[in-house]
């Protein structure tokens, strides 16, 4: 194939992060490869920009194209810093997820509402420190207006008795090592629905970026709390081949209505615009804020604070 142009001359609006088992979607046309050196170092992998009817989306691999990165060790601040900075409002997120409910069986898609933070705070997970406070809401992590797209989307997907479920709580634990069973067991009593150890800090920083952002789970296993296997992750690259087709056909119907002019809004996420801005403003004052730290955030946001 014919090298692809490094640079992109239009802003991007839509993204899919692809997680584990999903490194690449065919189908779309590709037509620029970028990978953009942001104040917080490289995203995991290039971003790929396709266009599908003309639309143009970004393609990131969360772990990198060869899984390289170890939930840890994901540049997640590098990976929504370049997804900003290409233009990215709109982000769907796919993760593979063991499921803590008999109801979510192995290869159903759970659409989560909620987040328990269960990571050590060894992950870098927000852009404003070093002389730039800021404090976003975060009650609702993800984002319901795509949450509806995505249900009106479920017919999309294949296979006998394949469940989408609009909602849940995911656990995000530390890893890399699977839970225990006292912890599984004790998420479950926590009202936990699916586990991953990826929903954070992606999350939090797509908030602080302004982007309208909802992860997409795919059951892979029963975690250990089950009286089937306990996973490991030959269960999980086992489902996800089955499940990766049937996520390419999810986000396939997904992108063809977000491409939709009637969700303009929604793609440049207006109902997010000047939340970070608002944050920031109203708590370093004028005299506190690092002219290093105001620099590095103007990346997300140009002209951020500019007098
Ligand atoms: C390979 S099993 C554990 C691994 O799978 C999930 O990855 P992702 O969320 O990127 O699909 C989970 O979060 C762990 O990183
Ligand atoms: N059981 C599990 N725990 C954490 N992350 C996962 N990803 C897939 N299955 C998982």
């Amino acid at each position: 194939m014919a090298s692809l142009p490094q640079t992109f001359d239009r802003p991007v609006h839509i993204a899919v992060i692809g997680g584990t088992g999903l490194y690449k979607i065919d189908g779309y046309t590709p037509v620029a490869v970028v990978n953009p050196e942001t104040p917080w170092g490289k995203p995991s992998s290039p971003i790929h920009i396709l266009e599908h009817n003309g639309v143009p989306i970004a393609f990131l691999a969360r772990h990198g194209e060869h899984h390289q990165y170890a939930p840890h060790e994901v540049p997640a601040r590098a990976n929504i810093a370049a997804l900003r900075h290409i233009g990215v409002r709109c982000v769907i997120a796919f993760s593979a997820v063991g499921s803590l409910q008999e109801e979510i069986k192995p290869m159903d898609f759970v659409v989560p509402d909620q987040i328990i933070d269960r990571t050590k705070g060894i992950r870098p997970f927000t852009f404003f420190e070093g002389g730039l406070v800021g404090h976003v809401p975060f009650g609702d992590p993800f984002d319901s207006k795509i949450v509806n797209v995505v249900k009106g989307c479920a017919a999309a997907m294949k296979g006998e008795g394949v469940t989408l479920h609009d909602k849940g709580t995911v656990i995000c634990m530390e890893g890399p090592q699977f839970s225990t069973r006292a912890e599984s067991n004790l998420y479950r009593s926590w009202g936990g629905s699916v586990i991953n150890m990826s929903a954070l800090p992606e999350a939090k920083l797509a908030r602080e970026a302004e982007m309208a952002y909802q992860m997409i789970c795919m059951a892979t296993d029963y975690d250990c709390w089950h009286s089937t296997e306990d996973v490991d992750v030959a269960m999980v690259m086992h489902h996800m081949s089955t499940n990766g087709q049937n996520a390419k056909h999810l986000v396939g119907a997904v992108l063809d209505e977000l491409s939709k002019q009637e969700n303009s809004d929604l793609v440049t996420a207006k109902h997010w615009e000047g939340a970070s801005k608002g944050a920031v403003m109203y708590c370093t004052m004028p005299e506190g804020r690092s002219p290093e730290a105001l620099k590095k955030v103007q990346y997300l946001f140009p002209g951020f604070l500019k007098e």
